[in-house]
């Protein structure tokens, strides 16, 4: 009789099997190596017993490994094979440790990639076993963002097969191809500077509740977190313009539509986890029907529908919605447009919250910091304001837009602070790189490091200096091309650069002609936010507001 535990592997029966079989069982009980033949009953059984068994699995797995450990070490010698050099990786893992690090921003990986390892020019990265390039030769930007488009027209995909996650699957950011093509084409008009003129009395109130809410908190308190405070202005303004609702952030600090986005922009470690993994084996969430994105995107969802009705019943605000809304009301011989529908138009309001809420809030926060901190350009800042009010009678859109001083201090500070320190391309097709002979090759993922060419001695002399005469006009002409890109470049650029920059300008505006600011004791330094997110101020910007008029 067999025991349970024995593996009875059945065997093949024919004569001159059966014989070599026997010879084998011989020979293997003489080892006495655990290993049995049994014929009884006419039948025919290899018998593994089970401390056998381990042994034979154990094998198994190590000869997996090595043949996996040699497939990976053949993939992560794909730059070393072309003689192109990379910052030191790890085996199997390539740099996606660095890369995905919270110990470390992301720009301290592309950093020493950047000024160690040639990505001042291009350089070679392994993200896991696959192998990217990352590049930071300006021409070369030139050639991937503008010249040569049509070779890198994609970012990396990030669409999940779950039915919840159909929202993000239809946001212009994550679409690609003639997809992407068409909706940026029916989108980008939303943008222009007519729109964005009926847009700014929307952002004008916004702007006053923040100026007022701030000063009043000033009273209460020795300082206050104005990284806080931008965060539910740019908060209510994007809940404003992209959704049609009041959510007043500043004045309900538990207002619903805040908390949940709050906890949608909550990147905890799960969720950087599964970003992870989705990058890796992403057929793993279609077979075992796992959600990318965390369930807020369905609270976001429903607000959008609601608003949706209350538009097609009538109401208007000359916001983002109403513009989407306009694409379903033109008939196809008025216009080339493609109607969207009503799923697409969601998206691309959730879209702007994630896109809008925190880079606009950390660019206020970490200019106003720089202005407390540099207290002789807050002077020139608040003149040249002045100046505008005397002429103007108030600030206006035409006027804000014009200063060039506020210009200067906000691109000077997204220099220092880029919101996204780096970007990425996907190529196409394949495109050799000028005075080389590398190709790049469809499906590589081609990474732009933002934050490097900003802090690139070579192009900003001093470049840890807050210095806004970089940006004035008559200096403009010395600025490379391509070094600066807070807002990235080319047809794939940020869409609504345009609005953001008028969002944070009328809010600066505001808030210097109404205080002057200072760093709070013991607040001199911002700490930076780490890992491969939004480079943010962790801990908030604190600073202490001095009316400088009745409000
Ligand atoms: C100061 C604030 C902002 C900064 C620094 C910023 C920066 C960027 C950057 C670097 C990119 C990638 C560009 C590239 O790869 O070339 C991007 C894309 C994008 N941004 Fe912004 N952004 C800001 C505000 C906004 C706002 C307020 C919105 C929406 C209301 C928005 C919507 C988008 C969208 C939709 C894309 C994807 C465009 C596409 O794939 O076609 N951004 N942004």
């Amino acid at each position: 009789m067999l025991s349970r535990s024995e593996f009875i592997f059945k065997c093949i029966s024919q004569e001159d099997k059966l014989e070599r079989a026997r010879q084998f069982n011989q020979l293997l009980s003489r080892q006495r190596s655990g290993w049995g033949l049994n014929s009884s009953r006419g039948c025919n059984y290899i018998i593994f017993k089970p401390f056998t068994m381990i042994g034979v699995t154990l094998a198994l797995l190590a000869l997996l490994l090595t043949i996996f450990w040699f497939y990976a070490k053949r993939k992560q010698s794909y730059w070393a094979a072309r003689g192109v050099k990379t910052p030191p990786f790890y085996p199997i893992l390539g740099h996606t440790p660095r890369i995905m690090s919270n110990k470390a921003g992301r720009w301290v990986f592309d950093d020493e990639a950047y000024s160690k390892y040639g990505g001042s020019n291009f350089c070679g990265i392994y993200e896991m076993m696959n192998p990217a390039l990352l590049v930071g030769n300006p021409e070369i930007l030139r050639q991937i963002f503008v010249k040569d488009f049509d070779h890198f027209v994609d970012r990396r995909s990030f669409k999940a097969p779950h039915k919840n996650d159909e929202i993000v699957n239809k946001m212009l950011s994550v679409e690609n191809g003639d997809v992407w093509k068409n909706l940026r084409a029916i989108m980008t008009p939303t943008f222009t500077s007519g729109k964005m003129r009926n847009m700014f009395p929307l952002v004008c109130a916004k702007a006053d509740a923040l100026v007022s809410f701030s000063l009043q908190e000033a009273t209460k308190k020795p300082y206050v977190d104005m990284k806080m405070n931008f965060g539910r202005f740019t908060m209510d303004t994007i809940a404003s313009c992209a959704f049609g609702i009041e959510c007043n952030s500043l004045l309900d600090e538990n207002a619903i539509f805040t908390k949940k986005a709050e906890a949608f922009f909550d990147i905890s470690g799960m969720r950087m986890f599964k970003f992870a993994v989705f990058g890796i084996v992403p057929s793993l969430f279609k077979w075992l029907n796992i959600q990318l994105n965390p369930d807020e995107i369905l609270f976001f969802k429903e607000v959008a529908e609601e608003t949706l009705s209350a538009r097609r019943a009538g109401e208007k605000r000359g916001d983002f919605l109403d513009l989407l809304l306009e694409t379903q009301a033109l008939d196809e011989s008025e216009s080339s447009k493609i109607a969207l529908d009503d799923i697409t138009i969601i998206g691309q309001s959730v879209l702007f919250l994630v896109a809008g809420f925190d880079t606009t809030a950390s660019t206020l926060a970490f200019t106003s910091y720089l202005l407390a901190k540099h207290h002789e350009e807050q002077e020139r800042l608040r003149k040249e304001i002045q100046d505008i009010i005397r002429e103007h009678g108030e600030i206006n859109y035409q006027s804000i837009m014009e200063a060039k001083f506020l210009d200067s201090c906000i691109m000077e500070t997204l220099r220092m602070y880029p919101p996204l320190t780096t970007t990425e391309r996907v190529c196409t097709r394949d495109f050799k790189l000028p005075n080389s002979d590398i190709t790049v090759p469809r499906g590589m993922i081609v990474q732009i490091p933002i934050w490097c060419l900003h802090h690139d001695e070579q192009y900003w002399p001093e470049p840890y200096v807050y210095r806004p005469d970089r940006f004035m006009p008559e200096n403009k002409a010395c600025i490379r091309n391509y070094t600066h890109l807070p807002f990235g470049a080319g047809p794939r650029n940020c869409i609504a650069m345009r609005f953001a920059l008028m969002e944070a300008k009328v809010a600066l505006a505001k808030m210097i002609i109404a205080a002057d600011i200072s760093l709070a004791p013991g607040h001199e330094d911002v700490k930076l936010s780490t890992g491969p997110g939004i480079l943010r101020a962790v801990g908030g910007v604190n600073l202490v507001l001095s009316p400088l008029r009745e409000e």
